[in-house]
């Protein structure tokens, strides 16, 4: 049961084998975030992430996309918002603002529940997602300088406030003054990063349906992100979509990056 949303969530955690063989050793641990649709199950049972955080011994830690099952009217309206599509922000909305606070639910919730009850090492910690998740995985790495040592996102969702389905959530979660919006998206909070030196390595498809109709806006956020803390890594990838066979192609080297920065802290 969280207390952040209001109701019971599901998350998975991948323990590597030298977790079971030595449960004390604290090891560092990567958070993935999914997309719209999105449950913890698809990322567990698509990217094909458990040989990769297995060789470099990392926990993997894969939450929800929103709280569920709260008979808010319109929670399962569409694909795009409410059920399955958190945002990874805390609602202002009368409807949504009791449960809808994805943000807490990962920053202040979920983050102490995995280090209370897995022996991950807090100094190392990674995050990562896609699409919507990718949007959260930004946002709550730069809103948190020094939480995430590293960061990195697929095909994310990279400015919100400009495209279709930010403009949809953040006036549904938000309300329709434009200057609270600001907060939850990345190409706005990279000017403003202050924190520790941050290597963010982004994939994207080039034939991304998505990237193609400009709900992705990833070369808004690689400029906003020159001169500023944030070294951000954009990799267009030839031939390839949205899907989890995007993510599988290339979870093994997000998980090289992150594993490659977690191990350089001490
Ligand atoms: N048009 C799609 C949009 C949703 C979508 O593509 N979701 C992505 C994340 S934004 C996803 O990961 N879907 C689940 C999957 O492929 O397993 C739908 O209606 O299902």
């Amino acid at each position: 049961m969280s207390d952040a949303v209001g109701c019971e969530m599901k998350f998975g955690v991948f323990l590597p084998p030298s977790a079971q063989n030595n449960p004390k050793e604290k090891l560092p641990v990567l958070y993935f975030l999914s997309g719209l649709t999105c449950t913890e199950a698809n990322f567990t049972q698509k990217s094909g992430f458990q040989r990769y955080a297995a060789e470099h011994n990392l926990i993997v830690v894969n939450p929800d996309t929103s709280p569920r099952g709260l008979s808010i009217e319109g929670e399962d309206d569409s694909y795009d918002f409410g059920s399955g599509a958190g945002f990874y922000l805390d609602a202002t909305e009368e409807k949504w603002k009791k449960n809808y606070r994805m943000y807490s639910y990962i920053v202040d919730e979920l983050l102490s529940v995995v280090a209370a009850n897995f022996a991950v090492d807090t100094s190392k910690q990674g995050i990562t997602g896609h699409s919507m998740g990718g949007h959260g995985a930004l946002t709550i790495a730069l809103k948190n300088p020094g939480t995430f040592a590293s960061v990195s996102a697929f095909a994310p969702i990279s400015n919100p406030m400009e495209c279709p389905w930010g403009v949809k959530a953040f006036t549904g979660y938000l309300g329709s003054d434009r200057s609270t919006w600001a907060k939850y998206d990345a190409t706005h909070l990279v000017k403003e990063y202050n924190g520790p030196p941050l290597d963010v390595l982004v994939d994207q498809g080039d034939q991304d349906d998505f990237l193609k109709n400009g709900q992705l806006l990833p070369d808004n956020l690689l400029t906003a992100s020159v001169g500023t803390k944030v070294k951000l890594q954009l990799r267009m990838q030839e031939g390839y979509d949205h899907s989890y066979f995007f993510i599988s192609t290339f979870i093994g080297d997000h998980i090289q990056h992150h594993a490659t920065h977690l191990n350089k802290k001490n």
